[in-house]
C-alpha cells in the first residue's frame, strides 16, 4: 500500500511530518492533546471537541476497531452522539488490524466515512510536549500539499451547530429533568434515565423559564463559555429559584459566567482519565475524566458561591456550589465515557435534591 505523505504545522511555525489516514484531505482546527489510554470512538464523538485537532498522546490507536451503531433507548449503544466531532486525528501508531467482542469496522474508514482527515506516524508525546510549554495553538493537518485556511474554533459559537434544534424527550420516569443541550454527551442521558427521570433535551437558546420540570440540567459542550449568551442570560432567571440546578463542564462554566463570575483559557487544557481532583475543604481526592480548555476563575466567585473542587494538578476549579440553594456543578465529567466512574454518585445527590424539591 502507498502511504500518502501528510503535516501537521503548528501556528508556532513548527511541522510534524507523517502520513495520512481516514480522509484524504487537509484541515484546521485548535490542536489538543488527550493523555487517556483507552475510548477514542467516545472521544472523537464527543460534542465537546467540535473544531479540534485531537492528538492522543497513547501510541497505539485503532487496535480495537470501531462498534457499530446499535440503537438502545433511541441514542446509539457505544458513541456519545451521532456523529464524529473532531475536526482531524493525529496518532503515533495506527494499527491496521483490528479485534475486540463489538468492534464493527476499522478506525480508519469510520473517519473516512465521515470525512475526517487524520496523521500517523507523529511523535505525539514529543507534539504534546511542545503544546504544554507554548500553550494551546492552532494548526493544520496537510494532505497532499492541499491548502487549508487557519482557524480558530474558539472565536465561533460551535455550541449552536452541535445543540438539537428540537425539543427531544426521552424515557418515561417519576422526575423531569431539563436538559439544556450544549454539545451533550449521550452517557449524561443514560445516566439520567436508569434513574427514573423523563429527560426533556432542548436547544441551547430555548427560553425554559416558563416550562414546567423538576431539575434543570445544563450539558458540556464545546468552545469559549462567553459564546452562550443566550443560556447564561435564561440561567441568570433560574438561578434565583430554588430548584434544583446540575452542571457538567461547560455547564459549569455557564453557572459561574451567570452568577456573575468570570471564566479564562487555560494554557493548554485538562483532557485524560487521570485527572485528580480534592473536594474543597476535605481530604477526599477523587479521579475523574476530563476535557476542556477553559477554567472558572474562583477568585471572581460571589459571596454566595463557594468553590467545591480544586484540581490537584494546577489548583483550578473543578467545581462549585451555591451556599443555600440547591445549585451546584463540575468541571469534570462524572458521567465519565470513557473513564472512571468514582464521581458518579453526583447524579443521585442531584436527584435526591431534585426528589426533596418536587415532593415525589
Ligand atoms: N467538555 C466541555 O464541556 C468543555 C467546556 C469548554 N468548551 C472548555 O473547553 O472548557
Amino acid at each position: 500500500m502507498t502511504r500518502i505523505p501528510a503535516k501537521l504545522l503548528l501556528s508556532n511555525g513548527m511541522s510534524f511530518s507523517g502520513y495520512s489516514f481516514g480522509h484524504t484531505g487537509s484541515v484546521s482546527g485548535e490542536v489538543v492533546f488527550n493523555t487517556a489510554m483507552t475510548g477514542y470512538p467516545e472521544s472523537l464523538t464527543d460534542p465537546s471537541y467540535r473544531g479540534q485537532i485531537l492528538v492522543l498522546t497513547y501510541p497505539l490507536i485503532g487496535n480495537y476497531g470501531v462498534p457499530d451503531t446499535i440503537s438502545e433507548a433511541g441514542l446509539p449503544a457505544f458513541f456519545e452522539s451521532d456523529q464524529i466531532h473532531i475536526s482531524g486525528l493525529v496518532i503515533s501508531s495506527y494499527s491496521e488490524q483490528y479485534s475486540h467482542w463489538n468492534a464493527g469496522r476499522s478506525l480508519a474508514s469510520w473517519l473516512g466515512e465521515h470525512s475526517i482527515p487524520a496523521i500517523e506516524g507523529i511523535d505525539t508525546r514529543a507534539l504534546t510536549q511542545v503544546i504544554r510549554e507554548h500553550g494551546a495553538m492552532t494548526g493544520k493537518i496537510i494532505v497532499d500539499g492541499e491548502e487549508v485556511n487557519w482557524r480558530n474554533p474558539n472565536s465561533e459559537n460551535l455550541v449552536a451547530e452541535v445543540s438539537t434544534k428540537e425539543v427531544i424527550r426521552y424515557g418515561n420516569g417519576r422526575y423531569r429533568i431539563l436538559l439544556v443541550d450544549l454539545g451533550v454527551k449521550y452517557n449524561i442521558i443514560r445516566h439520567f434515565l436508569k434513574r427514573d427521570t423523563t429527560v426533556i433535551r432542548v436547544p441551547w437558546d430555548y427560553d425554559f423559564t416558563g416550562l414546567e420540570y423538576d431539575g434543570l440540567f445544563l450539558s458540556n459542550g464545546p468552545g469559549d463559555p462567553k459564546k452562550c449568551e443566550a443560556t447564561i442570560r435564561h440561567l441568570q432567571r433560574q438561578l434565583t429559584h430554588p430548584k434544583p440546578v446540575f452542571g457538567i463542564c461547560l455547564g459549569n462554566q455557564l453557572m459561574a459566567l451567570a452568577s456573575g463570575a468570570d471564566t479564562f483559557k487555560l494554557r493548554y487544557g485538562h483532557r485524560s482519565h487521570n485527572q485528580p481532583v480534592l473536594q474543597a475543604g476535605t481530604n477526599k481526592a477523587l479521579v475523574t475524566s476530563q476535557n476542556h480548555g477553559f477554567a472558572i476563575d474562583s477568585k471572581t466567585l460571589g459571596s454566595e458561591w463557594e468553590e467545591w473542587f480544586i484540581n490537584l494538578n494546577d489548583g483550578t476549579n473543578e467545581g462549585i456550589r451555591h451556599r443555600e440553594l440547591p445549585h451546584f456543578s463540575v468541571q469534570f465529567h462524572p458521567e465519565a465515557s470513557s473513564g472512571p466512574t468514582d464521581t458518579e454518585y453526583l447524579f443521585d445527590e442531584f436527584l435526591s435534591e431534585v426528589g426533596r424539591f418536587s415532593g415525589r
